[in-house]
């Protein structure tokens, strides 16, 4: 990279990164299936959320759950772009770096779910007077 590139790259005022950061979001739900699905869980969630009113401490964790879910997407697609730059042939460590990357949003998955659970659960019991 020469210099005049590497300064270009280097002086961005804090407004450019931002769009630069809104445009990697767009770029998400436009390319990503699974930030789309996780677009319509997220509303699906937000207003289940609305209608059982849980409380302010149940919001926050939730909050986490979908923000996190978002991120955690976003840097494994940045994790598939990069390997899929520097190896598009067959590589061991290509297939660690992608799958390494699917294995943190499972885990993230799982816990979103966990907490999900824990706080809709006994909504949606009481709601068919199960609890
Ligand atoms: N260059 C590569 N070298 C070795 N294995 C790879 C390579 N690219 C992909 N793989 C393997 O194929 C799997 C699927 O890769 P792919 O790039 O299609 O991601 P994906 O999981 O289908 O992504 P998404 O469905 O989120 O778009 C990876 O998890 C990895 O195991």
């Amino acid at each position: 990279m020469n210099m005049d590139l590497k300064d270009k790259h280097t002086s961005h005022s804090l407004l450019h990164s931002f769009s630069f950061a809104i445009t990697g979001m767009v770029t998400a739900v436009k390319q990503e299936r699974n930030m789309r699905i996780h677009l319509l869980s997220s509303v699906l969630v937000i207003l289940i959320s609305f209608y059982f009113s849980i409380t302010k401490m149940e919001w926050l964790f939730i909050l986490f759950a979908i923000g996190g879910m978002f991120s955690l997407e976003m840097i494994n697609s940045a994790i598939e772009r990069v390997v899929d730059l520097v190896s598009p042939e067959y590589h061991l460590l290509a297939k660690q770096a992608k799958d390494l990357a699917a294995g943190a949003v499972l885990v993230f998955a799982i816990l979103s779910i966990l907490v999900g659970a824990v706080i809709f659960l006994p909504h949606i019991l009481r709601l068919f007077s199960w609890g």
